[in-house]
């Protein structure tokens, strides 16, 4: 049985604008970054970036975790983290198939790679546009870096103030342009109708709404789907891989928002995707240049080729320096 040395550290960083949402206001990232090595020299690192609001564990719960594991760990303490511990699943299995893949160092804890690998290039993007007005000049600086499909917030002013601005904007989105709607839950099931019927009639390819209503109302965004012709995708429903099963179950064939960072298990994730063939749309959870590799991989391999993949905000990080501290 093999066994790793295993050591953490935690890592916060502030994004350059605050990320609105119907949950509130986000202001920072942080997380935590692990590192497995093994007695030649060979490590892996993995990235825990959970969102608790979303559905994953809270931070502390993760960093009580680690805090409590051994220094010594082996692959069976790995594939044995509980699924109430989705992000610390994810850290911990794509630090172990990393393991070998980054260059040997002398230092045992290395930090952020001074360069990051490219992002992968048989993936297209969706670039996420500012919450409010400020998408109507956002989408062009986007336009002109290639991206074609866009994401803007909604639910979180009123829908009369959105509405308008929405007008507005796919008035103003060339032919070529998609866009996704993401309520974070935050619409009523009136609202939802009165937004799924408008985006019936636009001209412009509303790709499809996401989350439009709370978890609870599964059966109400089960009904909307079979009733109107813009696609419903399932994101805070199914945040993590125990909830995509059980909503898969519960009879959704619609689209499904997949955060690799907060899912749980990637080889399970992996196995349930290929078994069942689902419309997959992956999602970052804003990680760092760690988490984000890793998701990548995952999306690379499972997307559908007309599914771009919602990784659009990384330069809203301040990405230069995150340090890394003992927590
Ligand atoms: O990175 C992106 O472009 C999209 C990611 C995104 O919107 C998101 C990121 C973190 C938490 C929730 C969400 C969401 O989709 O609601
Ligand atoms: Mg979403």
């Amino acid at each position: 049985m093999k066994v790793y040395h295993f050591d953490f550290r935690c890592y916060r960083r502030r994004f350059l604008q605050p990320l609105v949402t119907s949950h509130g206001m986000w202001h920072s990232r942080e997380g935590i970054i692990i590192h497995l090595g093994d007695p030649r020299g060979s490590y892996g690192r993995g990235e825990i970036a959970p969102i608790s609001w979303f559905g994953s564990e809270t931070l502390k719960q993760a960093l009580d975790f680690c805090c409590k594991l051994p220094r010594e760990i082996t692959e069976e303490v790995i594939f044995s983290i509980p699924d109430s511990l989705p992000a610390c699943q994810f850290a911990f299995e794509s630090a172990l198939s990393g393991m070998g893949k980054w260059p040997v160092r002398e230092d045992s804890f290395p930090l952020f790679p001074s360069s990051s690998p490219p992002d992968a290039e048989s993936l297209t993007y969706t670039g996420l546009l500012p919450a409010g007005k400020a998408a109507l000049n956002q989408w062009k600086t986007l336009w002109k870096r290639g991206y074609r499909t866009f994401k803007w917030k909604i639910g979180v002013d009123g829908t009369t103030k959105e509405l308008e601005i929405f007008e507005l904007l796919t008035r103003s989105l060339p032919p070529a342009a998609k866009l996704r709607l993401d309520a974070n839950a935050g619409l009523s099931y009136e609202e939802a109708k009165f937004w799924l019927e408008i985006c019936d009639h636009v001209q412009t390819n509303v790709e499809f709404i996401e989350q439009p209503l709370p978890v609870q109302k599964f059966s109400e965004m089960l009904e909307l789907s079979a009733n109107f012709k813009t696609a419903i995708a399932l994101d805070e429903s199914v945040a993590t891989l125990t909830q995509l099963q059980d909503c898969f179950e519960k009879g959704w064939r619609g689209i499904f928002v997949i955060k690799p960072g907060i899912a749980g298990s990637p080889s399970r994730l992996r196995q349930f995707c290929q078994q069942h063939k689902i419309d997959a749309v992956f999602s970052s959870v804003f990680e760092t240049s760690v988490g984000r590799q890793a998701a990548l991989q995952l999306a690379a391999e499972l997307s559908r080729s007309n599914r771009s993949v919602g990784f659009g905000m990384n330069n809203s990080l301040e990405s230069a320096e995150h340090s890394l501290f003992k927590c």
